[in-house]
């Protein structure tokens, strides 16, 4: 689309085919209700049978007309063949036709020291950062060409795909990895007229990040405090006002704002003088919020060493862990 007519043709999600990964819980079903409530035909996946069961009720309390299409599977999407059989349930409905839109929400994190990552923690890192979103845009991209089809892909990354800190060695290399994915296809994909956005959420209270505090190191936890957390709802409506101002880069809360317009790339910006004064922010903020972060993690070595000792972390070393392909 050309830059003269952005903000004009708002996107509608009303009477389209609104396909959700992970939408069975947190970003995701919230996500699934708003486009239901705003008359989309939805459809789900995640593994989960039971929560994608709760989830359909849950959609369907925000449906606005009879017509209206709403389906849950569960697949898991970290295959190839995971994501396309997934797909084949999810046009079975809709004539074979690719979904109108499709949300990349699912993928899970779970954040460590590096040290004690087993080579299966860092393998899952990327299948469940990073595959569960590239293999679906990489099926329904090819689907949509086939069928000469337009639509809109949303991929999920995080806070993370702009910057990192301790802990998150697993689960911020396949957020840089989706960002990277996603500003290829923004470019590639415009040669079949299919939209392409990323959206990069700050921590939102989710089951998901309940489960991330299992494993979550407490020097992790300290240096999030700097942020302010976002309900799922709250998130899911930052990306959809990101999408109907066609922002290629999408964020919800401030400090993403930041970390988004310092660090763009060649990824197209939102509002040259609000980028700009962003970046300035940025150029002046970020390295003195780093320092403090430095001085934090530098102050927690003994408590550090004395996590290693008691965990017999270093025993294992160089113990694959179970199960590496
Ligand atoms: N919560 C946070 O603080 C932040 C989260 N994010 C990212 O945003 C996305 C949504 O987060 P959030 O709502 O918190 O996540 P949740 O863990 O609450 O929900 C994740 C969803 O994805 C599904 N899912 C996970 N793995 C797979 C898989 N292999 N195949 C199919 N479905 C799967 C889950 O269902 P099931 O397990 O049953 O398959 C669930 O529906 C995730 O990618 C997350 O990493 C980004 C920034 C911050
Ligand atoms: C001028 C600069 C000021 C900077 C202040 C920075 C404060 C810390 C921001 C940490 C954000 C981390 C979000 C992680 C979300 C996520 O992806 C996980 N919860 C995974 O689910």
């Amino acid at each position: 689309m050309p830059f003269w007519s952005w903000g004009k043709n708002k996107w509608n999600p009303d009477g389209k085919h609104c396909y959700v990964t992970g939408g069975s819980v947190g970003l995701g079903l919230a996500l699934a209700t708003i486009l239901a409530s705003r008359g989309a035909h939805v459809s789900i996946v995640a593994r989960g049978k039971q929560r994608l069961a709760d989830a359909i009720e849950v959609i369907e309390s925000h449906r606005q007309r009879p017509d209206q299409i709403f389906r849950s599977f569960s697949f898991d999407l970290c295959s190839a063949e995971g994501a396309e059989a997934a797909l084949d349930a999810v046009v079975a409905d809709h004539e074979g036709l690719t979904p109108d839109a499709i949300f990349l929400c699912a993928g899970v994190a779970t954040p460590r020291f590096f040290v004690e990552s087993t080579a299966k923690d860092l393998i899952d890192g990327m299948n469940l950062g990073y595959w569960t979103e590239a293999w679906t845009s990489w099926a329904v991209t090819r689907r949509m060409v086939q069928q000469g089809r337009q639509g809109k892909i949303v991929f999920i990354a995080s806070t993370l795909c702009y910057m990192t800190f301790v802990g998150w060695s697993s689960y911020s290399p396949a957020r840089h990895a989706v960002r990277g994915l996603a500003d290829t296809l923004r470019s590639e994909l415009q040669l079949y007229n299919i939209d392409v956005h990323l959206f990069s959420p700050n921590t939102m209270l989710t089951p998901g990040y309940d489960e991330e505090q299992k494993t979550k190191p407490k020097i992790t936890l300290k240096i999030e405090e700097g942020d302010t957390p976002l309900t799922a709802e709250q998130a899911a409506i930052g990306l959809i006002k990101g999408i109907e101002a066609n922002h290629a880069h999408i964020s919800a809360d401030f400090i993403t704002e930041l970390f988004r317009a310092s660090t763009r790339g060649s990824a197209p910006g939102h509002n040259f003088v609000y980028d700009w004064a962003l970046d300035m922010m940025a150029m002046i903020g970020a390295p003195i919020w780093r320092s403090s972060v430095d001085t934090l993690i530098r102050a927690h070595r003994a408590e550090h060493a004395e996590y290693l000792q008691t965990n017999g972390v270093l025993s294992t070393h160089g113990d694959p862990g179970p199960t590496v392909k």
